[in-house]
């Protein structure tokens, strides 16, 4: 199934922000080889080297919009639509798919859902491990601080970079997702503006905040009467991303079918 026992993987969002660290930190991992950089047919990129526009050595890999060689795993940092079209081609090809795309709907999420019952899919909206350590820890911190007999408000704080799409980002909403699950919290507050009320105890609020070039941040804030517990995880570029998703790629290559996450991958 590998070359030379190395994985054989395809980025698909090749040209974007984190495409361009995957080719450049996948061009140096010995343990695998990039074979495919797949964007939109409409890229202007399409036919020029990936290695040299990521900034790297010619690696003899031209973006192209399908995929013409054997792959091992594909990793997907694009948008919902070009997502949904790389676990269709991934199905039909019974690749192994790394899914890093957040801003997914309802519909989209469950034809990620259906797709793991054919082919192995990792799929989460952050790649980092420091990241996922924090939903861990938080995971902790609900479960015990749920009987606070005084209540606990949870808001959660994202930061990212200008240019970002989605809101709250896919990671936010994990967070969420987690602590919710733990702490019984089914109602989501999307920022505050007005006459807005006493805070429901029901409730996790959640904040965006879009500046400059900043990479990801997330703070969750557990508020109690007389004290607060703040956990922050900060990245300081997107390579914890990059990283995290070629040890995905590794991790799916031949794996049977199922949905994993990153704490399959990371073992925690
Ligand atoms: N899970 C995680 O750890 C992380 C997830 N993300 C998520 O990854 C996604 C991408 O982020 P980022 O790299 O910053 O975004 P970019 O906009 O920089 O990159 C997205 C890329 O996808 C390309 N694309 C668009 N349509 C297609 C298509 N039909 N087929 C193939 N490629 C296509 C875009 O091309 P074009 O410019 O021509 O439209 C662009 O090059 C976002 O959803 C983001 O939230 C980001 C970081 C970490
Ligand atoms: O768009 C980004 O940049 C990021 N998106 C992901 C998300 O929405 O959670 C992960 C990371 O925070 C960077």
């Amino acid at each position: 199934m590998t070359t030379n026992s190395k994985v054989r993987v395809a980025i698909h969002g090749a040209a974007g922000r984190m495409g361009r660290r995957l080719i450049a930190l996948g061009s140096v991992d010995k343990e695998l080889s990039i074979v495919a950089a797949l964007e939109g047919a409409d890229n202007p990129l399409i036919g020029q080297d990936a290695g040299l526009v990521a900034g790297v050595v010619e690696l003899n890999v031209p973006f192209g919009s399908h995929i013409h060689t054997a792959v091992d795993a594909v990793i997907d940092f694009s948008i919902p639509e070009a997502c949904l079209s790389i676990v269709k081609t991934c199905v039909e090809k019974r690749i192994p798919l790394v899914v890093a795309t957040t801003g997914l709907h309802e519909e989209e999420k469950h034809e990620i859902r259906r797709a793991a019952e054919v082919i192995p899919i990792v799929w989460s909206p952050s790649m980092s491990t420091t990241v996922n350590l924090a939903m861990k820890l938080c995971a902790m911190a609900g479960t015990a601080l749920r009987s606070q007999a005084a209540g606990v408000d949870v808001e959660i704080i994202e930061r990212h970079h200008r240019y970002k799409e989605d809101a709250p980002s896919g990671t936010a909403l994990k967070f969420g997702e987690i602590i919710a699950g733990v702490m019984d919290l089914p109602e989501a507050k999307h920022g505050r503006h007005g006459m807005t009320g006493k805070r429901p105890s029901t409730e996790i609020g959640y904040h965006a905040v879009r500046t400059g070039d900043n990479p990801g941040e997330h703070t969750i804030v557990f508020g109690l009467l007389g004290e607060t517990l703040e956990v922050t995880v900060k990245a300081s570029n997107r390579d914890c991303y990059a990283t995290g998703a070629l040890s995905a790629a590794k991790f799916i290559a031949g794996k049977p079918p199922g949905l994993y996450s990153m704490y399959d991958v990371l073992g925690l």
